[in-house]
């Protein structure tokens, strides 16, 4: 269970109030979809929930834990269980799809691992289990560099869940991508959130978030305006975006 209370966060030189008083409870298994007109805070609050903004106010409490009063451990535990995928997936294009999801973020692979590449038999039947779930074996032994937007995409959601992920945080995860690619990566989230319990939080253009997410938010003056389940907007909450 996610718990976040009042987050508020002010941004820049003039300390302009992005994200004002925010709030919501997830379940596990959640796809929730992050809307709202542009300059609404949606990167904001997906690198705020990240831990990579400092928060100015609020409560953010996840398993139980107080997550910004638990100190190390608090953050830890958002950094171990948690991958924040920034727009247009960053990946070491000189290596294979498959070492980049074994050897991927530095803060969740130890130090050794990174320095000799090395990998145990165990991760490397994870990263190939992952890689097939999202149809992707075919491409393991290409380069990052030769796949696809898409491709690279999905090799970043294989790598976030390799490492253990709980918690996506996806900031457009499909902009740039075409039709086709943006679907496959739509309905493996989607898959993943059902089957697995993994949960998503994720900024989607309105037209796939409405025939994907389970929930969606909309931001608007630093709040979630509308926090939709399992329906379409209403033409009267549309007016928001
Ligand atoms: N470091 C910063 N310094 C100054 N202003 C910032 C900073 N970061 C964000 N902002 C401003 O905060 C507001 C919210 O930005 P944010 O990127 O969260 O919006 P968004 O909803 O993701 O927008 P878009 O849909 O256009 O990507 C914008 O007006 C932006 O210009």
């Amino acid at each position: 269970m996610i718990t976040v209370e009042h987050l508020a966060k002010a941004v820049g030189e003039t300390k302009l109030p992005v994200l004002q008083d925010i709030g919501f409870q997830l379940e596990e298994g959640e796809f929730v979809a992050v809307l709202g007109g542009s300059g609404s805070g949606k990167s904001t609050l997906l690198r705020c929930l990240a831990l990579r903004e400092k928060w100015d106010r609020g409560n953010f409490r996840v398993d139980g834990k107080d997550i910004l009063k638990s100190g190390f451990s608090g953050k830890r535990k958002i950094r171990r269980e948690w991958a924040y995928l920034e727009q247009n997936a960053e990946l070491n294009p000189n290596r294979t799809a498959l070492k980049n999801v074994l050897i991927g973020q530095s803060a969740q692979t130890p130090l050794w691992r990174m320095v000799t590449g090395m990998v145990r038999s165990d991760d490397y039947m994870g990263a190939m289990d992952e890689l097939e779930a999202l149809g992707l074996l075919d491409k393991a032994k290409l380069k990052a560099s030769q796949l696809s937007g898409g491709e690279r995409q999905r090799v970043a959601i294989a790598r976030a869940l390799v490492h253990g992920a709980k918690v996506i945080l996806a900031d457009e995860p499909v902009t740039g991508l075409d039709p086709k690619s943006a679907e496959r990566v739509m309905e493996n989230l989607r898959k993943l959130c059902k089957e697995s319990g993994l949960t998503v939080i994720a900024v989607l253009p309105i037209e796939l978030a409405e025939r994907y997410a389970s929930r969606l938010w909309v931001l608007k003056d630093g709040r979630i305006k509308h926090n939709v389940n399992g329906r379409r907007l209403t033409s009267q909450e549309r007016l928001s975006l």
